[in-house]
């Protein structure tokens, strides 16, 4: 059998979604990994007042794409950029364009999607379920098609808590839905979202989960296989560790506890974290594309399922995951951090709300306090208001746990050749997690936040300046505690020396114990 560098080779792909941050290392990847492969072609739109051409050539520039610069400097010469709206009739492809792509593609990636976990549902049904419907058909007239790669997530299923690698019923007829909302209006549609989508927590799943559906009634057509990642975060190795390039799911949070402001979040310490490094759903996700081609003619015609997790293979906590966060934060501190990084979670909804108010909205009420004062804007509640919003859709996720059947993932990396294991590594058996999650937090602070590491220097000064000022603001308030309370209330003193000598028992009944156990 062809090694997957060799099977690319010669081939024409069809990527969605390459301007987001999975279809950006899938695209780098199959141009550094299979430099034969004959050309990629991306599906972009125009965005922000940038063409298509120059959002294609803007990510070429990007970081990301510095070894494939460094192997070979004409790598955009492979890449053909076709304009195309995805939730538009005919997905909007130019009739010329159309025409190139059902004449030469051999294998499609469909990534794009809307990952927004408060999409109106309408939208998030264009374009998770329709487009995907769309993009089917268009690859059945596709006479050298030999595998289309769907995209999912490992939570289209989350209303489940144990999940193989089949595709389950779906909550309704993607069809039937999509024939009723079209009449209605946009805030009908709000109104009985809550209703539509059960026991799915948002419109994001629960749209993964009837794209699914959508694909598995073409499978017998094309040759489907479906990728489930989990949580995905960072690069592990590939193209360098740490690579991240924006605040979806964890890496939010992980730079607002990063950078002092996120002091409290729900989230079970017990509970497995499924993080999957992007760079592994990648590499899983090409040796699917190997294996569903050069199976196509000897595979039963059912879409394979891969969930892509970590949970069941190297698992993880929620809880380490805290602690290491904040040990790689107090190591490498964010630069202007508003306070010392200390988030603690907690599953207990009480603790959480007393914290939120403790450490959340009194700081910020004193912060901008303090800016009115000084002649600024305030913005530190608008900041704590939107982190809320964020956090609260994401606490769903860290309060529970799920487990994964990852038989087929096992089955694949059971058919690769040792050179393929090594270049499409996916074995997260290798995982690191520590190490993994120091690399994560870096790269936050250098992909995302584009902070120099040469600054740390500085941000742990600023660390230290920020530790003596909670000293003396503690201090102070000790100080006014007694004025006020101890010091005016001759019962309050009483307590007080009372307490205080107690303690001083103790101490010398330790003290004596010890004594004489020496
Ligand atoms: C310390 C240790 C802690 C340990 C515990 C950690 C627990 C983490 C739990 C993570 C669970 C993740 C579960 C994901 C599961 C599904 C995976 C997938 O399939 S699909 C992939 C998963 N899909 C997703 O993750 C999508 C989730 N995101 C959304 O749905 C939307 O962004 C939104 C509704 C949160 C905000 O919408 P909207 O108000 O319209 O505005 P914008 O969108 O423009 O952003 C506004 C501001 O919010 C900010 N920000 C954004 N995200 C986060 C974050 N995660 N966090 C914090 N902040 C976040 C953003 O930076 C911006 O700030 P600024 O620059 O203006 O100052
Ligand atoms: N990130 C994660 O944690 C996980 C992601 N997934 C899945 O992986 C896939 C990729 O996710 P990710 O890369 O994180 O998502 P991003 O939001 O980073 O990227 C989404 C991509 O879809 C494109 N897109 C969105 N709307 C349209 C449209 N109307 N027409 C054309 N293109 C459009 C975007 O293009 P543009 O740049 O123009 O907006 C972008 O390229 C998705 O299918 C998602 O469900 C699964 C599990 C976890």
């Amino acid at each position: 059998m062809a090694s997957i560098a060799d099977y690319y080779a010669g081939k024409s792909v069809l990527i969605t979604g390459a301007t987001g941050f999975m279809g950006k290392v899938l695209v780098e990847k199959l141009l550094r990994s299979c430099p034969h492969v004959r050309a990629l072609y991306l599906l972009v739109r125009p965005k922000a007042g940038q063409s298509m051409q120059e959002r294609v050539s803007d990510m070429m520039k990007c970081k990301l794409f510095d070894r494939v610069r460094e192997d070979n400097p004409d790598f955009h010469q492979k890449i053909v950029p076709i304009s195309s709206e995805l939730i538009q009739p005919g997905l909007a492809i130019g009739p010329e364009d159309k025409e190139t792509l059902t004449s030469c593609i051999n294998i499609i990636f469909h990534c794009a999607a809307t990952i927004r976990f408060d999409e109106p549902l309408k939208h998030a049904l264009q374009l998770n379920v329709m487009a995907t419907q769309q993009l089917i058909s268009l690859a059945q007239q596709m006479p050298h098609l030999q595998a289309f790669i769907h995209i999912s997530t490992a939570y289209a299923n989350c209303n489940r808590r144990h999940i193989d690698d089949i595709i389950y019923p779906p909550p309704v007829e993607p069809k039937k839905l999509i024939d009723s909302l079209e009449w209605m209006e946009d805030s009908i549609v709000r109104d009985i979202t809550p209703r539509l989508i059960g026991d799915h927590p948002n419109t994001y799943t629960y749209t993964k989960a009837l794209a699914e559906c959508v694909v598995q009634k073409e499978s017998s057509k094309l040759s489907i296989a479906i990728i489930r990642p989990s949580i995905v975060g960072a690069s592990w190795q590939e193209p360098f560790p740490g690579w991240i390039d924006n605040f979806n799911g964890p890496s939010g949070v992980f730079i607002a506890a990063g950078k002092g402001i996120l002091r409290t979040m729900r989230a079970n310490n017990d509970a497995v974290a499924d993080l999957i490094p992007v760079d592994v759903v990648i590499n899983l996700t090409l040796a699917a594309g190997w294996y569903t081609a050069v199976h196509r003619s000897t595979r039963p015609k059912a879409a394979l399922v891969y969930n892509c997790t970590t949970g069941g293979i190297n698992p993880f906590h929620w809880g380490e995951i805290e602690h290491h966060v904040m040990s790689s934060f107090k190591r490498n501190p964010l630069e202007q951090a508003f306070r010392r990084p200390n988030a603690n979670i907690t599953s207990n909804y009480l603790m959480n709300q007393y914290w939120i108010l403790v450490s959340h909205r009194f700081p910020a009420l004193l912060y901008d306090l303090y800016l009115r004062l000084s002649g600024q804007k305030p913005q530190m509640m608008r900041i704590f208001n939107r982190l809320h919003k964020a956090i609260g859709l994401l606490e769903y996720f860290s309060s529970q746990d799920w487990e994964w059947n990852s038989e087929n993932m096992n089955m694949l990396m059971s058919h690769l050749s040792p050179e393929d294991r090594k270049t499409f590594n996916f074995d997260v058996r290798q995982l690191n997690w520590p190490e993994y999650i120091e690399n994560y937090c870096i790269g936050t602070k250098k992909y995302v936040l584009n902070e120099d590491m040469s600054d740390i220097p500085a941000a742990r000064q600023h660390l230290r300046k920020l530790r003596n000022i909670r000293y003396t603001f503690n201090t102070l308030l000790l100080v006014f505690i007694w004025r006020v309370f101890i010091a005016r209330s001759q019962m309050a003193r009483n307590i007080w020396y009372f307490v205080v000598s107690l303690c001083f028992k103790f101490l010398s009944y330790f003290r004596a114990s010890s004594t004489l156990t020496n």
